[in-house]
């Protein structure tokens, strides 16, 4: 991303602060004229000395003059500081609500396939590096380039020779940096994915640490790790050793201005082009040249992050956005239809769902079954419009989804899944997030329904409990009910179980299936399992394999006329009988 356009963006962004923004930048120019006027005072003092009539009285005012113009500078130096920080975290507010609204507009699918640390990296740390140019870069960097300015300007005025002697060093200085830097870009863009692979290696470190520690990986993965770390080491170091030489040389150079300004300058008196005072204010103001000259070259380096920063956030901002309506849509049933559905997640693997026609019927149980990777959940998923579909239509009560406004079809839908995911508030609130409204009496009788009361009672601080203290304290069970108690209380009329029992164990399966039991009473209901046994009694089941409806109908249809689901059934019965210890290792079909 270039300069202009990083400008650009950053311009938007500050919309509805740009009147904070430029009061700031007005404080800052009060703020370098005040800084100019001790300068000026410490001349009108020279002066005085060198006329040989520095009488008390004028100095003291002059003086006056020179403590005044440091106030004024200090002062507007904070007000700006002051104004360019307000108007900073307002826009950085509204940057992060604006990323967070797209996150919620977009495809659920979008936002998932991105990691929660990457999500979390561009939301909170590089939204915060704006913060830089909108705090400090913007007022800060034009106080310090008109400063330079009016000083050159001033010694123009003055003599235009020794205006160029001061800058003598500074254009040598900034040759040396330029050539230097003319490979940066190049060197930064390496030295930022040098970076993101140790922080990714490091994320996956921390991350995987159970797995590390369960299978003894501890010295492979601490390997893997101390080269990235080493690695990152050996390329900054690199980068380093071939710039320090110029690096040091344009440090030597860029604030020696009275290597410029000595010689010339004694030239010019000596040929009578500048009285002495003139040339120790010279001497003087060339030294003010040297704060501003060092900050742009730190700024480079900053500029460069944030424009990182700022391309990340903007490709955040850019989301795609599932096309929303606005008209909620009387509908005359919840009955489900597939129509002639095909999707692919993308055109690099092709379709994962082909011409798929299917119907959930209202009051009903319908049961996905198929081989891992068949696409049972991508069915799940389109219903609940995670994605948009590619070709053919999902409707609901006849209605295409997509002419559904995006709040009533989530409504419409609970999702229960394998993760369930709880947000670190208590139980009760967690529960509640099924219904917002719900008062704690209703909370109660959903978590009685889903069997949680129990275990509940058994935490110290009972529903009080935050979920991230009870974390480690509940089974997958005990969370699969809490979220089944969230979808109780949510009560929409068409439930989706994704494997909502995959981590049930025979104590708790009961229980389980007694609050699925609750869930889903007079529900369209939309299972899939794997475990066969659970979804035995489904008014449908459909056996879905590589993308395609294999075959429809009861348990005893598919057992009779599908040798696919008859395999997958034996398995199943199998299985379940070892898991029992049963010798009896034919098992009987109708189990
Ligand atoms: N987010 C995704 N991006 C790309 N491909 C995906 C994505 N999610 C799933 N797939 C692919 O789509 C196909 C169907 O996956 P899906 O999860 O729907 O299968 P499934 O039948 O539910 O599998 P399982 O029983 O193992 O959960 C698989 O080939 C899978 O690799």
């Amino acid at each position: 991303m270039n300069t202009w356009k990083t400008f650009r963006i950053i311009y938007d962004f500050t919309q509805g602060c740009r009147g904070i923004m430029l009061l700031s930048i007005l404080c800052a120019i009060i703020s370098v004229v005040g800084g100019l006027i001790p300068y000026w005072g410490i001349y009108q003092m020279l002066l005085l000395f060198l006329d040989g009539k520095p009488t008390i009285e004028w100095i003291g005012l002059w003086f006056g003059i020179c403590v005044a113009g440091y106030v004024v500078k200090l002062l507007f130096y904070g007000l700006s500081t002051t104004l360019s920080h307000c108007s900073a975290y307002q826009t950085l507010e509204s940057i992060r609500l604006a990323m967070t609204r797209r996150l919620i507009k977009a495809p659920l699918g979008t936002v998932l396939g991105s990691t929660a640390g990457r999500l979390k990296n561009i939301i909170v740390d590089r939204v915060e590096t704006i913060e830089l140019p909108l705090a400090h870069l913007i007022p800060e960097g034009i106080s310090n380039l008109l400063l330079p300015v009016a000083v050159f300007a001033y010694m123009v005025y003055l003599d235009w020779r020794i205006a160029l002697a001061s800058i003598v060093c500074i254009v040598l200085g900034g040759i040396v940096y330029f050539i230097m830097m003319k490979n940066f870009s190049t060197q930064y863009d390496a030295y930022m994915e040098a970076s993101n692979h140790v922080n990714s290696v490091m994320v996956e470190y921390v991350e995987g640490v159970e797995v590390i520690k369960a299978f003894n990986q501890s010295s492979g993965s601490y390997e893997k790790f101390t080269d990235a770390i080493g690695s990152f080491r050996d390329f900054t170091l690199d980068w380093f050793r071939s710039t320090w030489k110029l690096m040091n040389l344009g440090g030597a150079l860029l604030p020696s201005t009275l290597l410029g300004i000595l010689p010339v300058g004694v030239l010019l008196y000596i040929d009578g082009s500048l009285t002495p005072a003139e040339l120790t204010l010279c001497m003087i103001l060339s030294l003010a040249l040297l704060a501003p000259v060092n900050w742009f070259t730190v700024a480079v380096n900053d500029w460069k992050s944030i424009e990182y920063a700022i391309s990340d956030a903007n490709e955040l901002l850019r989301l795609p956005t599932l096309p929303d309506t606005a008209a909620p849509v009387n509908l005359a049933s919840y009955e489900v239809r597939l129509s002639d559905v095909s999707f692919r997640y993308n055109d690099k693997d092709g379709n994962v769902l082909n011409h798929i026609n299917l119907t959930l019927a209202s009051n009903q149980m319908t049961a996905l079954v198929g081989p891992s990777g068949s696409g049972k959940s991508t069915v799940a998923r389109l219903i609940a419009r995670f994605w948009d579909l590619s070709a053919g239509k999902i409707m609901i009560g006849g209605i295409d989804i997509r002419d559904l406004p995006l709040n009533q079809l989530s409504e419409l839908i609970s999702f229960v899944t394998q993760d369930n995911f709880l947000f670190n508030c208590s139980l009760l609130e967690n529960i509640r997030l099924g219904n917002p409204k719900a008062t704690d009496q209703e909370v109660y009788a959903a978590a009685r329904a889903a069997q949680c009361d129990e275990f509940i009672g058994h935490l110290e601080k009972g529903w009080h409990t935050m979920a991230g203290e009870a974390g480690n304290k509940l089974s997958g069970g005990e969370r699969q009910r809490i979220a089944i108690a969230r979808a109780i209380l949510k009560n929409a009329p068409i439930v989706i179980l994704d494997e909502a029992t995959a981590f049930t164990d025979p104590e708790n399966e009961n229980q389980l299936q007694q609050s699925i039991a609750a869930l889903t009473q007079g529900k369209t209901l939309l299972v899939i399992a794997h475990r066969l046994s659970t979804i035995k009694d489904a008014d449908q089941i459909v056996l879905l394999n590589g993308g395609s409806v294999v075959t429809k109908g009861t348990q005893t249809d598919l057992l009779e006329h599908s040798p696919l689901y008859r395999k997958m059934w034996q398995a199943h019965i199998g299985a379940k009988e070892w898991a029992a210890g049963d010798g009896n290792k034919g098992g009987n079909i109708h189990a």
